[in-house]
């Protein structure tokens, strides 16, 4: 009997539910499909699926710039919507973040946000910035180095040394003492960790509640979690130790403020660390990777990037990164990589307002969660002429021909405001110098029977976007004193 009564109560609350968020909801009049208007689940089996980015804009394209895409959820692809919800005056809130606790992308209120801010400025400050350099230069070596003894034994998983590469740079910057996965391998399993950290935060993203069994000790996702906050917690003490040793990020961070070491231990805590290497790592290596991916199918682009890199060389007899940094064609090249796969493709939530909000038009009712997705809105041709095709030149003056559509106002890659991307310029320096590096020394081929339509389906993008392997055939070029060549002959 008290089954019974049970069973109808929850099957009429229910149907209650279902009823009021299919028919009655105040977001009842905007489009999306009739399963995401019910339930979260919807989210949740694409996110497992894990192709998000592709089904957004597709949903984009068949039902137009306002999309609901949750109960409570809705996708807005326009460009008017930007500044609006996430420029400096935007009354939106920000969604808390289950997946990283006490960390500077966990702040969402504006106010604590921006006292966080304002320290975490101090490490990406131009000075602070150069500071790195050296750091930076070191593992690029090493990495061109690995890819040198790689390439001599078959096709290379480029991807995975980028990935590498970054992965040491961030341990140099957030510890102090870097991984040294390009050397040594990832014999801890450390970055496949945070790999898959990475997509179950993606989970908990969409069922904030799942994220209570990242705190059941017997799970898996658990002990992963322990293990690298374990990890992170003795890297923060043993670089703590060292207070002003070296001018690493952790310092700007921690030591330049004066603080004695008992204070360093709360404002550096380890899930910033961790913050750091999950932010920095495979978003940057992302991007060189699938602009090399690009570089492989586009020889005319290789050559005249390669020309420019060699002009450099030549000119100034080795590649800085203040060199790089001023380089037109390699700067194109990366954005236009950071368009076509933004490594955060699916945009950031934020919260209507009280009293709700007008954008672009449309009425959005208060605490709706709204997203700008990046892939979508990089893909717009209302923004971009030939929006699919990788093609650099459109971000130079003589690329943009009369009558195309070229709205820097669509690039989103580091989000937008005060919440963006605060570690942009160091991962453009990365990227530029990665590249650089890589392209100089080696010719590159992708292997025989390479289907890039079938790489392309394999990208999925949970949160970050994944690389699937690219088999790559490196050769080293001949180095003599005007830079490297293809043959011996200089
Ligand atoms: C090209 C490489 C990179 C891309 C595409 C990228 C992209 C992004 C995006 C889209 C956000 C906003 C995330 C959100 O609101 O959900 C973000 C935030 C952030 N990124 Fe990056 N990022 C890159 C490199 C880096 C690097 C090298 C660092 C260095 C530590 C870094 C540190 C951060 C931090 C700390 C935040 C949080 C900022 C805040 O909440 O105020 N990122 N990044």
């Amino acid at each position: 009997m008290w089954i019974s009564t049970s069973a109808v109560y929850f099957i009429s609350l229910t149907a209650s539910i279902l009823l009021y968020r299919g028919f009655l909801h105040p977001l009842g009049h905007v489009p999306g499909p009739f399963a995401a208007c019910l339930s979260k689940l919807w989210a949740v089996a694409i996110t497992l699926g894990g192709r998000n980015h592709v089904t957004i804009l597709e949903l984009h394209a068949k039902y137009g710039d306002f999309v609901r895409i949750g109960p409570n959820e809705v996708s807005l692809s326009n460009v008017e919507a930007i500044q609006q919800i996430y420029g400096p005056r935007s009354t939106y809130k920000g969604v808390p973040r289950p997946a990283h606790s006490e960390s500077l992308m966990s702040i969402r209120s504006h106010a604590e946000h921006s006292q966080r801010h304002k320290i975490w400025d101090r490490a990406f400050t131009t000075r602070a910035l150069k500071d790195y350099h050296p750091l930076l230069s070191n593992r690029v070596r090493q990495l061109s180095d690995r890819l040198a003894s790689e390439c001599l034994k078959g096709t290379v998983d480029i991807g995975k040394w980028f990935n590498a590469c970054a992965f040491d740079v961030m341990g140099d910057l957030a510890f102090d003492s870097g991984f040294d996965i390009v050397q040594k391998g990832d014999i801890d399993g450390y970055s496949r960790t945070l790999n898959e950290a990475v997509r179950i935060g993606a989970i908990f993203i969409n069922l904030p509640w799942t994220a209570v069994s990242a705190k059941l000790p017997w799970l898996p996702v658990a002990c992963k979690k322990a293990k690298l906050e374990r990890f992170a917690q003795q890297q923060v003490r043993k670089r703590q130790a060292k207070v002003a040793y070296r001018k690493d990020l952790s310092y700007w961070l921690v030591c330049a403020s004066g603080a004695a070491a008992v204070t360093c231990a709360t404002q550096f805590s380890p899930a910033e660390a961790v913050l750091v290497i999950v932010a920095g790592s495979d978003s940057t290596s992302l991007v060189a990777f699938f602009l090399l991916y690009f570089l492989a199918q586009h020889p005319s682009v290789l050559n005249r990037l390669r020309q420019e890199i060699q002009d450099v060389y030549i000119t100034h007899g080795e590649l800085t990164i203040n060199h790089l940094n001023e380089l037109p064609y390699l700067n194109a090249c990366i954005n236009e990589s950071l368009r076509l796969f933004p490594p955060v493709p699916n945009g950031h939530p934020r919260l209507a307002p009280k009293g709700g909000a007008t954008v672009g038009g449309y009425l959005i009712p208060e605490g709706t969660t709204v997203i700008v997705p990046a892939y979508t809105i990089h893909r717009d041709p209302r923004y971009w002429t030939e929006p699919n095709a990788f093609r650099p030149e459109r971000w130079l003056p003589e690329g943009v021909m009369e009558g195309w559509h070229h709205d820097t106002r669509a690039f989103v890659p580091f989000s937008y405001g005060p919440y963006s991307c605060i570690g942009r310029n160091l991962g453009r320096q990365e990227i530029r110098l990665t590249i650089a590096a890589v392209i100089q020394r080696f010719d590159f081929q992708l292997a025989a029977g390479f289907d890039a339509r079938a790489f392309e389906q394999q990208i999925t993008g949970e949160f970050l976007l994944t690389r699937p392997m690219l088999p790559m055939l490196l050769r080293e070029r001949t180095k003599c004193e005007r830079g490297w060549h293809q043959d011996s002959s200089c």
